[in-house]
């Protein structure tokens, strides 16, 4: 197991009062495909994962495989493209988007947590009706938009000891339909739904970069408005931190986005005081020193 990063005396007294502090809250965890790399960091990932879940965190995956997606349907001759982040999705693409998302990508992400130590259960949003959507937008085709959230199998999966590793599929309210979901929504959507204590988007960059390109480790909501309405945040960060405060207003405590390819990204993030990438929530944000960020008293 890859635990490196406590490896050192001090790191793991920093680490302990944290360990204690989020003991038993709920982290839901949104892996992007464009933060999964290789065998090794998927391993890496995993293992952290499993720390989560063995100091009393209640994780929660939810995983994305848009690159996955892209390359089964180049093989199929499949044309795809994006409006505003999302794909446009006819009947033979989401027959693809499900089988690599609830087969290939998810079961990867179950086996590398079982090979951690962990026991993972992979499910999709079809799973007891966990998220049911609505077409979002008629130009998308079947992209679907979470309308109704039934989060009790996630609480029955995580107090049985498991960790549940969801795929952006779903069903629609009627017809049998089969949604393609955005991994950031969806993800947002049972954060929202479970009122989590952490929502941490892994991405490909360390995080929401001001003007001059320096990272925000702690943004207000209005503050991401402004970046949004000015043109700051831009491309497949509108929709990330639009998911973000959209959660915050569900009642997520705060939503973190970080660098996924970093090493033990998501235990820096939750147990030593700095963190990592940008934390956006409502409560004002403390006077620190440059690049330190105040550990959150009661999360
Ligand atoms: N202000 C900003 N701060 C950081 N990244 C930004 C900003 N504006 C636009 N971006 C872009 O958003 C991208 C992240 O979105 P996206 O590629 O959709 O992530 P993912 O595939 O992990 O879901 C970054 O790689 C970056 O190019
Ligand atoms: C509607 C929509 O765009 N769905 C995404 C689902 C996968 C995803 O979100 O993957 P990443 O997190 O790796 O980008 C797609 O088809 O690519």
């Amino acid at each position: 197991m890859n635990r490196d990063w406590i490896a050192t005396a001090r790191t793991l007294s920093e680490a302990l009062p944290y360990m204690q502090r989020y003991s038993g809250a709920v982290v839901v965890v949104k892996f992007g495909g464009n933060a999964m790399g290789d065998d090794e960091a998927m391993a890496a990932f995993a293992s952290d994962i499993v720390l989560m879940k063995q100091v009393g965190i209640h994780p929660v995956v939810v995983h994305g495989g848009g690159p996955m997606i892209n390359q089964l349907l180049d093989k199929l001759g499949i044309e795809s493209r994006f409006v505003r982040g999302k794909r446009v999705t006819t009947k033979a693409t989401v027959e693809v988007v499900e089988m690599v998302l609830s087969g290939l990508v998810n079961k990867r992400i179950v086996q590398a947590i079982n090979d951690a130590g962990g026991r993972a259960v992979g499910i999709s949003g079809k799973d007891d009706d966990l998220m049911v959507c609505e077409a979002d937008d008629p130009e998308l085709g079947f992209v679907g938009r979470p309308v109704e959230m039934n989060v009790q199998i996630i609480r029955d999966l995580y107090n049985a000891g498991l960790i549940p590793v969801i795929a952006p599929v779903a069903t629609g309210m009627e017809d049998n339909e089969t949604f393609n979901v955005n991994g950031d929504t969806a993800a947002g959507a049972i954060a929202g739904a479970l009122k989590a204590d952490r929502l941490l988007l892994l991405t490909d960059v360390s995080g929401v970069k001001d003007a001059n390109g320096e990272v925000l480790t702690q943004m207000h909501p209005e503050q991401v408005r402004a970046m949004i309405a000015d043109g700051t945040i831009a491309g497949g960060m509108i929709p990330k931190t639009e998911t973000a405060l959209k959660a915050i207003d569900e009642g997520v405590r705060a939503v973190v986005i970080l660098d996924g390819r970093v090493a033990n990204a998501t235990l820096l993030e939750l147990f030593t005081e700095h963190g990592a990438g940008s934390l956006i929530r409502t409560t004002e944000p403390r006077v620190k020193p440059r690049g330190l960020r105040q550990g959150d008293a009661g999360l």
